[in-house]
């Protein structure tokens, strides 16, 4: 290489005055970076690779805007098969790449969402619907240019180039995992990827206990992780910042301050819950029921739950002397005191301070085998953490399993008290329940994806993984059909009733279309050098 410096230093500064001019778009103004356009310039090549998911990213951003500015959703689902995602798009304008999915069915070793399929699985998905896409597109533009003009009005034209939004789960280990995950799902067509606060290794859905999250930090570190990757790339890729802290059992570590309001302790004097849990194992004993029975034993609550009930228990059993040093406001000065990231050892002080006591509290005592700390989840923990993450990411995105509505109510208007206009995102489930208990009617079901779209601008909507039952239900039922009718049930029952269908259907079913028939015979009669288009 040339070492032509003044030459080098030129070429930089145009790439950090390319770059802030990109910043400075509407698409990317409203991001808030906490780095400048010369470092991430410098993390450039020196001649950067041309993002081609961008069109589809800008086309995701402003079909997202739409509906916010309508009041409606795009509601889609996820899928793995691009032969599915081509008939989706006579219905839906996104597709979602969903990782629990992948991991289910794009895996040679399938299984439960734990997120512990190759860290590239999602990419590949994504990869290979994104292919998929572009023969799909290509192959009904060559069957419509085959007619003239006045006979395409009455053809389908079906936009299959629907953006991606793929699962970028918990960014699959460091921040440089993290960096490179996204790499690939923006090489591979990701116009939309979601990140979570998830513990890497530690994703559990399947039984009662195990959702662990990591600390405020570190999720802030993913998303700025992702961000700059996106920076690096000049992807207009929307960034979904998805939390999962609701119904969260454990976090990883206290490093974090801003965790410690809702990190759960023991009060009373037990022994580490580990030790008795190892214990019962060795003697042949149910560890759940002794579990439970600790956990019922032990007094756990967060640290200021402790203070209120050492506050109560001082006032009620209080003799004339601690009387006369008690102030009877003492919890609600306590309270007045704590603020958002006060870290426990100050809490611990100022208790002290006000209630003449030492608090008794231990967050060690109730750790799990593998070093997780035990965590209560809260709405406003949730918005705590949306809004912090809120200024570098695109959409928010609260993950709820079997949700209370009156959650989902409080965390959307809390978001759009700091953020009007905010867009957000929601996965839906399988086999929820929705009770009343939890604030569920029939008739609020019926619309509430119409409703979350209105009133709190919930603008993308999916069904993760479900729709998969319908699939299933569907090959189920043409496996019964082929089984028992044979040959005569395949032509009345599918051959039939596809190939009749009205008006003609350019997707097929005709002379192969949907296989590529037309576009194999055009490759071939172009080369011949016949004139395949028509006007
Ligand atoms: C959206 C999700 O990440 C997925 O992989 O589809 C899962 C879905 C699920 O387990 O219900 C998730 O929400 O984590």
């Amino acid at each position: 290489m040339s070492q032509d410096l003044t030459k080098e230093q030129q070429l930089f500064d145009q790439e950090v005055t390319r770059i802030e001019n990109w910043w400075n778009t509407p698409r990317q103004a409203g991001i808030q970076r906490p780095w400048t356009a010369s470092t991430i310039a410098a993390l450039r090549n020196t001649e950067p690779l041309p993002c081609h998911v961008n069109p589809f990213a800008l086309k995701l951003w402003d079909l997202l805007h739409e509906h916010r500015s309508r009041g409606t959703a795009e509601m889609t689902f996820g899928a793995t098969d691009p032969v599915a995602v081509s008939q989706m798009a006579k219905y839906m304008k996104t597709v979602y790449v969903s990782g629990g999915l992948s991991g289910f069915s794009e895996n040679n070793y399938p299984g439960m969402d734990h997120a512990d399929y190759p860290w590239d699985t999602v990419p590949k998905v994504v990869d290979k619907i994104f292919r998929g896409q572009q023969w799909h597109d290509q192959r009904q533009r060559q069957v419509r240019m085959q007619h003239p003009v006045e006979e395409r009005a009455t053809m389908e034209n079906w936009d299959y180039l629907m953006p991606i939004i793929a699962d970028g789960d918990m960014g699959f280990g460091s921040l440089t995992a993290t960096l490179k995950s996204t790499k690939a799902l923006v090489e591979s067509g990701a116009a939309g990827i979601h990140i979570d606060d998830l513990a890497i290794g530690m994703k559990k859905f399947t039984i009662g206990q195990g959702r662990t999250i990591v600390p405020t930090s570190e999720y802030e570190d993913r998303i700025k992780g992702l961000r700059m990757q996106l920076d690096i790339m000049g992807a207009e890729t929307v960034l979904f910042a998805r939390c999962d802290l609701d119904h969260a059992d454990f976090i990883t570590s206290t490093i974090d301050p801003r965790d410690h309001e809702y990190i759960l302790g023991a009060t009373a004097d037990v022994r580490p819950l580990q030790q008795v849990i190892d214990e019962a194992i060795m003697s042949k004993k149910s560890s759940n029921a002794v579990r439970d029975e600790w956990l019922a034993s032990a007094g756990i609550m967060t640290f200021d739950e402790a203070v209120e009930q050492q506050f109560l228990n001082l006032t009620k059993h209080s003799t004339k002397s601690v009387d006369s040093q008690l102030d009877g406001n003492a919890f609600d000065t306590y309270k007045s005191q704590v603020k958002y990231g006060t870290c426990l050892s100050r809490r611990r002080n100022l208790a002290k301070k006000l209630l003449g006591v030492n608090v008794p509290f231990d967050w060690e005592l109730p750790r799990s085998h593998n070093g997780q700390y035990l965590y209560r989840s809260t709405v406003k923990a949730i918005v705590e953490r949306a809004t912090l993450v809120a200024p570098l990411s695109d959409v928010s995105w609260a993950r709820m399993d079997l949700p209370d509505y009156n959650d989902i109510k409080a965390y959307h208007e809390a978001m759009l008290a700091c953020f009007p206009g905010r867009l957000f995102a929601f996965a839906w489930g399988g086999e929820w329940k929705f009770p009343p208990s939890s604030g569920w009617t029939s008739e609020r079901l019926k619309t509430v994806s119409q409703d979350m779209a209105k009133e709190y601008g919930v603008v993308w909507q999916i069904q993760p993984m479900y729709m998969i039952q319908g699939v299933n239900m569907e090959i189920e039922r043409s496996a019964a059909m082929w089984v028992t009718d044979g040959m005569g049930g395949y032509y009345d029952k599918i051959q039939r009733r596809a190939t009749e269908r009205k008006p003609w259907k350019v997707d097929g079913y005709e002379k192969m279309s949907w296989c590529g028939g037309y576009l194999s015979d055009a490759f071939f009669a172009a080369i011949a050098g016949e004139e395949i288009a028509r006007k």
